[in-house]
């Protein structure tokens, strides 16, 4: 996998062309992926009057206009109307109506269909839309709002070779895009990158908590944690070395770093397996669960 955000090629191996910034963009679905995406696009240079954002929730399309300043609408086709791409980003649960919904739109202008939403496959939602539409399957994070997001990217065979520039063009202005060829490990990516800014959140408290009880005030105690965690980061990113190479360098024969690690060692790889194993069997669940509607 290539790091940092520097691809310069599409899945089909040419190279990749800037998004009009003339595109219009409609999101159905503006809660909290739909925020970070946003900011995200719009910290890049796009521009508001370019998104069409959709919710049913009054206070959400109020959070979205004040703070983003996005064109928003209670109805999810009007949202649609004259887009150049749809991202689906409402929950699981709610797709297949949505989808059913927006079919009629779809089929009629064809825009580009980005689906956000973890679990569902592709094949499920050209079923409710009823025509094998252009879908790009995104599975992004929460990060895209600073630009340090990573993406998932899985698209159906209808999707021509414009439509992978637009999409992987979109995604790599809020951070790292890798292309899945098999749509099934896209529960993996799920799992790993799309919940993953969770577990590393839990770890952050985790160690600030620690360091709070050893004495450190908790200003200071996240400060050092926060720097810490980044400083890590941005190290293995930015290093030929591998994580275990660069965690040698760390530690001392008899120091500190061999006692801390030496406890986290009796659990933390396990506890870790488990976690992204249960996140990509959920995945797997919300699909055979939500995608079945419908079916015959
Ligand atoms: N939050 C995250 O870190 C990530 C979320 N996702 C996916 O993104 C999708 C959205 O997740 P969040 O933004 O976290 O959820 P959210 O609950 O914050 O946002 C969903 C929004 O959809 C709206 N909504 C409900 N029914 C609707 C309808 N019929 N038409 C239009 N909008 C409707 C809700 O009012 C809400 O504002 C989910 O499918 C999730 O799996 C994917 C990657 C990361
Ligand atoms: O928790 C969830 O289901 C979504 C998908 C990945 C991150 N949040």
């Amino acid at each position: 996998m290539s790091k940092g955000t520097s691809k310069t090629q599409n899945k089909n191996g040419s190279s990749v062309t800037p998004v009009s910034k003339a595109r219009k963009l409609a999101i159905i679905g503006g809660g909290n992926m739909a925020r970070s995406l946003i900011g995200g696009l719009l910290h890049d240079g796009w521009k508001p009057r370019q998104f069409r954002v959709a919710d049913p929730n009054a206070s959400q399309r109020d959070l979205l206009s004040q703070t983003l300043g996005v064109t928003v609408f209670e109805d999810n086709q009007e949202a649609a109307a004259g887009a150049d791409g749809v991202v689906l980003a409402v929950k699981p649960q709610a797709l297949s109506k949505v989808a059913r919904e927006l079919a009629p739109a779809l089929i009629q202008t064809k825009p580009l269909i980005i689906s956000v939403v973890a679990g569902i496959r592709t094949a499920d939602i050209q079923r409710w839309i009823g025509a094998p539409v252009p879908i790009v399957r995104v599975m992004p994070n929460t990060p895209a709002l600073v630009a340090a997001g990573a993406s998932g990217l899985y698209a159906t065979p209808e999707v021509n070779n414009v439509q992978v520039d637009f999409a992987e063009s979109m995604m790599r202005a809020v951070g790292l895009v890798v292309w899945i060829q098999q749509e099934y490990l896209m529960d993996s990516v799920t799992a790993l990158s799309g919940s993953g800014p969770a577990y590393l959140f839990l770890v952050l408290e985790a160690m600030e908590d620690a360091a709070v009880a050893q004495g450190l005030d908790r200003r200071t105690a996240r400060l050092l944690t926060l720097q810490t965690v980044f400083g890590a980061a941005k190290m293995a990113l930015e290093s030929e070395d591998t994580p275990a190479t660069l965690r040698s360098h760390v530690t001392s024969p008899g120091g500190t770093t061999a006692a801390g690690v030496r406890e986290l060692e009796r659990g933390m790889r396990d506890l870790f397996y488990q976690a992204i194993a249960a996140a990509a069997a959920r995945s797997e669940a919300i699909a055979n669960h939500y995608g079945a509607e419908g079916e015959e």
